[in-house]
């Protein structure tokens, strides 16, 4: 099996390259080392490796030393190619992947992998704006959007992160969004039933049950049951909205009137409003008023331990 590592050495401020380090001196087999250089650049990198392991039918592993951004790009550049399995070695901020699917937590793990490759099949979901774009954890718009987008651009982040503290930053932008951002109103279109929902903070579509850096917001969420859940949460203040995104880290939200959850294999969702949209927390800078999303059952491998 050839061995791949793609290694975005800024994920998590910084640790994707210490645990990289510390990894490099003892793997002692052959592999091609491959490190991002800018945003997008995984997918670029991922797709050409797929793309030859496809021609010379050479079973790869990918193994991806960062956060949920850099999965992200990576498994899209992937999808579909029967001849690569994906491994994580989590070194990102938030990691909500490494949560669900299984990843390697030493050399050894990685090792006995490639002596004995195991590997499963995932499903992805799939969020077409004016292109389509394959999520693994989850995809969502609104509050939680809005958050992220103002944080991932600011300095104080870059900042907070090289001192070990780049979550500080989301709490931070998280309060002030609280006080600006204006709730809107959404309509899910599903098996041909429709919802409305007034007062909506943010709707997301899940793949599996952690979002934001460990925060349980889909319990029942599960990778390889063809179906995806949408989480909405509507019609609640400001300030019981916070007291709400405490009680995601435990998963028991769910049981209060202002969160709504629905399953099924296909979703519309339609707004009216100016917000922003994330998938696995990387902004899609698309028009996203009509937002389709399906499940992709079973496109793609991960590592099995
Ligand atoms: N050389 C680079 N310079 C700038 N940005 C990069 C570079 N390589 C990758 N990126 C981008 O960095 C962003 C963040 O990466 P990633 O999500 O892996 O780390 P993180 O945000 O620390 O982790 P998490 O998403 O788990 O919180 C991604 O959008 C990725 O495209």
């Amino acid at each position: 099996m050839q061995l791949h590592i793609i290694l975005n050495e800024y994920a998590g401020s910084g640790r994707g390259l210490k645990r990289w380090r510390s990894w490099q001196s003892i793997l002692e087999i052959p592999y091609m080392l491959h490190t991002t250089e800018y945003r997008g650049h995984g997918f670029q990198i991922a797709k050409q490796i797929a793309q030859e392991a496809e021609q010379q039918k050479r079973p790869t592993c990918i193994v991806i030393i960062g956060g949920d951004g850099t999965i992200h790009e990576v498994i899209n550049g992937v999808l579909h190619c029967g001849w690569v399995t994906i491994g994580v070695m989590a070194g990102g901020s938030g990691n909500d992947y490494a949560r669900t699917y299984d990843t390697f937590g030493s050399v050894e793990e990685l090792l006995h992998f490639i002596q004995q490759p195991a590997r499963k099949q995932q499903d992805c979901g799939m969020v077409t704006l004016q292109e389509s774009h394959a999520f693994m954890n989850n995809c969502g718009i609104g509050f939680d959007a809005a958050v992220a987008k103002v944080a991932n651009d600011s300095a104080l982040k870059r900042a907070l992160g090289k001192l070990g503290f780049g979550k500080l930053s989301y709490v931070y932008y998280l309060i002030k969004q609280l006080f600006i951002f204006k709730p809107f109103e959404l309509t899910i279109t599903n098996d041909e039933e429709q919802h409305t929902f007034q007062n909506v903070w943010f709707a997301t579509v899940c793949n599996q049950p952690y979002f934001g850096g460990g925060m349980k917001l889909s319990p029942f969420s599960k990778t390889d049951d063809q179906m995806l859940e949408v989480i909405v949460v509507h019609n609640i203040s400001a300030i019981k909205l916070l007291f709400l995104f405490m009680t995601i880290f435990s998963g028991t939200h769910i049981r209060f009137k202002a969160v709504t959850q629905l399953k099924g294999e296909k979703f519309l969702i339609t707004h009216n409003a100016t917000l922003y949209c994330h998938a696995d927390g990387e902004i899609l800078t698309e028009p996203n008023e009509k937002l389709y999303f399906s499940v992709n059952s079973l496109s793609w491998y991960a590592t099995k331990k």
